[in-house]
């Protein structure tokens, strides 16, 4: 039974297709495309493949380019299905106010975060890094409950809100430095050390509350890049949303 997994943020459509909707179920084909080239999936990436048996996906970029995925998968007579976060899911707990005003990319990496845990036989309290077009971080305890996160910006945005906002920031990417002496340098270290502070902070938080260290993982499009800039130990697990969309398609289709 083939099944597509999709995961489409706010810069990128991500997709991987699994032999069975199931944990370590063999890739068949996986890719990534811009939200601006949706449109070339189903004539592109998408024309050699098996037919998916079942989808499943997240989707945080709005209802117009969801129909615009849909569209693409109209290729196939398999029905779409996209995760809300919900009150409890796959050994996970929702703390936010409004549980299904998470965006559903945070509550599956989270799944995925727990998926992790469990399959190395740790039972501990862990922060989630999902590093996109924006940054969040998520504190969970140790009996898998969503605490709460913080969202901040990525990058790109960071850097294109302090180009607009001033007159002297025009500059090439620079390298980060522990003391930048010139402007590249000083943003691009300026944007990687609010990333890495803000979750040092987040581990600081779940450490003081939980009583316990936290395991960190880190994921999304820009993690490799964060990762050698952090000051807390981080897993880098780039499969995360996907690991989480296998964990909940194989308790709903398994
Ligand atoms: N090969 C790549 N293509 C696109 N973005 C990349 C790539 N490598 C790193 N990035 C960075 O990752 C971010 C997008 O990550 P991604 O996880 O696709 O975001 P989102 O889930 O919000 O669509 C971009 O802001 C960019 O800085
Ligand atoms: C925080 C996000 C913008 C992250 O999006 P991404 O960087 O993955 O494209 C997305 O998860 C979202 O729109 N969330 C809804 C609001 C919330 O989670 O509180
Ligand atoms: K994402």
């Amino acid at each position: 039974m083939t099944f597509l997994a999709l995961d489409v943020g706010n810069t990128r459509l991500k997709w991987a297709m699994y032999e069975s909707p199931q944990l370590g179920a063999r890739v068949l084909a996986h890719g990534a495309q811009f939200l601006e080239n949706i449109e070339t999936l189903a004539e592109g990436d998408w024309a050699a493949l098996p037919v998916p048996h079942r989808m499943l996906g997240c989707v945080v970029a709005g209802d117009a380019v969801k129909r615009r995925v849909e569209e693409q998968m109209e290729l196939w007579d398999t029905t779409p299905q996209w995760v809300v976060s919900g009150n409890a899911e796959a050994g996970l707990t929702n703390g936010y106010d409004h549980p299904a005003r998470l965006g559903s990319d945070r509550w599956i990496a989270m799944i995925g975060a727990l998926q992790h845990l469990r399959a190395s036989g740790r039972h501990k309290p862990c922060v989630v890094v999902m590093v996109g077009t924006a940054v969040t971080v998520e504190a969970i305890d140790a009996s898998g409950r969503f605490l709460g996160g913080i969202i901040l910006p990525g990058h790109g945005i960071m850097l294109r809100a302090l180009e607009s906002g001033t007159a002297g920031l025009h500059v090439p990417t620079g390298e980060v430095r522990d003391f930048p002496t010139n402007t590249s340098d000083a943003l691009t270290s300026g944007g990687t050390f609010a990333i890495a502070g803000a979750v040092q902070r987040m581990v600081e938080n779940l450490k003081r509350h939980t009583g316990e260290e936290p395991v960190v993982f880190m994921t999304g499009g820009a993690g490799w890049k964060m990762a050698p800039s952090m000051s807390v130990h981080c897993e880098l697990v780039e499969s995360l949303i996907f690991d989480g969309l296998l964990e909940i398609a194989s308790r709903r289709f398994g």
